[in-house]
């Protein structure tokens, strides 16, 4: 069964490959088109080339029709039972098969496969594509209604198991009713199999660059998310059976570096010999940043250390080594607590291939001077810029050197990067960057910034301690644990626990809510950090999970169920 599904993948494959040179030629062809009725002329050339745009879209549609009866044909011959399917991915493969084969002459067209409201009268799914069709037939002259093509549609729909059957509604929504037989049978097979991921089509190499906090900086509330949501998205991805990359990108290797070292060198002279006392390095911080806007001579000490930091002279390298280890502890602090896996490569570690990276785009002439600046320009209205006047590297430089080495070093497929959604910019940037020197080619790689929201305090504003500082994360975590103690002892679960479940008790709750109160809420929102809000024990939150698995484990066991006689299940 698997050689034939690999053998209808190839073929799926090669047939969308087909597809994709034909949706170029087409787009150079109506770019050709543009401002020119689609009517035989006068012209010999342009009559050709109309005639091949009709042959083409032809082909195009009945590739797009083999292409669909293809994928359907895995998915009826080839379903595992140990395997799981999404609803949503069969119902969509069976819907777009109908679509291509009742509207041959639309391209790319629209298969919308919405869940329906719980316990509505609309069915359990809702195929949504007749009112975008009609739009799309009038388009092309063709007088229809939604109902119309909603039926045509329907009419299509090949037989599944899944289906119990389809209803037109108005304006031209097709109710979608599915089979008890079928739904029962599957839960059969989780019961018995454990959930499992659906097969893989293609496995990829996906970098989840996330975290990613700033040395000497203290790691706030916005890495939280980026923590929380990124590790998700690893979890995830594994789970589906992708290779996956945790990176930590951290900021390492800024201007910020002079001053710490050049005032660690002053206040710490014996610094090789004896490892400073800097555990706080938020203060340490703050006083060579006092230091470097009040001091001229000092900044210019600053700015010598970061070229000799840069160019890898070996006393600034140990000194800069020692920072990094002291906020590198404290950042596993917390992924520890998370229970978050993730490799560390800075900034630091492109220095080298920045330097490549600029020579190469200088020779090629990419970039353009500006006020001292050399920049980028990428097809928009801002460029980028890859070196200051001061000759060192941005921002910029180091994602453009990291991008090409995820890409063409490494080979990664798919490269993922979770930020706050203040950072969109400089990742378009990056990537029409990396499209423009041909590090990024869409049709092979796949890039996607994954952005979200400020995280606010009650008050709504941006989240802060009372006296206005940043809140530490690590008492973040600690109230965390204190307030999930005071719930779990509410309830009397002191009574009945042992001190080390009533800990591994409070630690689940905790962290659990925290991570469950980010994840629920939309991502793009900024989301208000509330420890009343998700220690509820009703509603949306970890809390109301925890409830729901333990009364089902509890059930389990009066059915005198265990994990182990039906592996995975429970
Ligand atoms: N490749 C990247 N730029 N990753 C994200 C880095 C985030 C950055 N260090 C910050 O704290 O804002």
């Amino acid at each position: 069964m698997d050689i034939e599904l690999s053998f209808h993948h190839k073929e799926a494959d090669n047939a969308q490959n087909q597809i994709n040179e034909l949706r170029n030629r087409l787009l150079e062809i109506k770019e050709l088109l543009k401002n020119k009725t689609v009517q035989a002329t006068d012209d010999p050339d342009l009559n050709k080339i109309i005639t091949e745009n009709i042959k083409l879209k032809h082909r195009l549609s009945i590739l797009n029709r083999a292409i669909t009866a293809q994928k359907n044909k895995n998915l009826i011959t080839a379903i595992d039972r140990t395997k799981m399917q999404s609803i949503t991915e069969v119902l969509t493969n069976l819907f777009s098969s109908a679509i291509c084969f009742a509207f041959p002459d639309i391209t790319d067209p629209p298969v919308m496969i919405a869940l329906s409201a719980p316990n509505s009268k609309f069915g359990d799914y809702q195929c949504n594509s007749a009112m975008a069709l009609a739009k799309a037939c009038r388009e092309l002259g063709k007088k229809t209604t939604p109902k119309e093509i909603g039926q045509k549609i329907a009419d299509n729909v090949p037989s599944h198991d899944l289906i119990e059957k389809l209803e037109v509604a108005n304006p031209g929504f097709i109710n979608i009713y599915l089979s008890k037989t079928y739904v029962t049978e599957n839960l059969t097979t989780i019961f018995e199999h454990g959930v499992r991921p659906p097969s893989l089509c293609k496995k990829h190499k996906v970098l989840v660059d996330f975290s990613s906090p700033n040395i000497a900086k203290q790691m706030h509330v916005g890495h939280l998310r980026s923590t929380i949501i990124g590790d998700s998205i690893c979890r995830l991805l594994e789970y589906l059976g992708h290779e996956v990359l945790r990176i930590n990108h951290v900021g390492d290797w800024g201007t910020q570096f002079g001053m710490l070292i050049a005032h660690m060198q002053e206040k710490f002279p014996d610094y090789l010999a004896k490892v400073p006392p800097i555990n706080d390095l938020q203060a340490f911080y703050k006083e060579s940043k006092t230091r470097f806007d009040q001091d001229e001579e000092f900044k210019k000490r600053a700015y010598a250390s970061v070229v000799k930091l840069q160019s890898f002279d070996p006393d600034h390298k140990k000194a800069w080594e020692m920072i990094c280890d002291v906020s590198r502890k404290e950042f596993q602090k917390i992924y520890d607590r998370l229970d978050i896996r993730i490799i560390e490569r800075g900034e630091s570690f492109y220095q080298s291939r920045m330097e490549i990276l600029v020579k190469e785009l200088e020779a090629a002439g990419y970039l353009e001077e500006d006020e001292g600046r050399k920049i980028l320009w990428t097809g928009g209205t801002i460029p980028m810029t890859i070196v200051k006047s001061d000759g060192g590297f941005t921002y910029d430089t180091s994602d453009l050197a990291a991008i090409k080495h995820r890409l063409q070093e490494e080979k990664d497929d798919w490269l993922v990067y979770v930020t706050d959604a203040g950072q969109a910019t400089h990742f378009q940037l990056v990537f029409e960057g990396a499209k423009r020197i041909g590090v990024l080619d869409e049709r092979i790689h796949r890039v996607d910034h994954v952005g979200f929201g400020v995280v606010l305090g009650e008050d709504k504003k941006k989240f802060k301690t009372r006296s206005g500082d940043t809140v530490k994360l690590l008492d973040l975590l600690d109230e965390g644990l204190r307030r999930a103690l005071d719930k779990l002892k509410e309830k009397g679960r002191d009574k009945v626990l042992t001190p080390e479940e009533l800990k591994q008790a409070q630690e689940s709750v905790a962290y659990g809510c925290i991570k469950y109160a980010d994840l629920s809420h939309n991502r793009h929102l900024d989301y208000v950090f509330s420890f009343d809000k998700m220690l509820e024990d009703k509603g949306n939150t970890a809390v109301y999970l925890l409830y729901a698995i333990t009364r089902i484990r509890s059930i389990a066991r009066n059915a005198n169920f265990t994990p182990e006689k039906n592996q995975g299940t429970c």
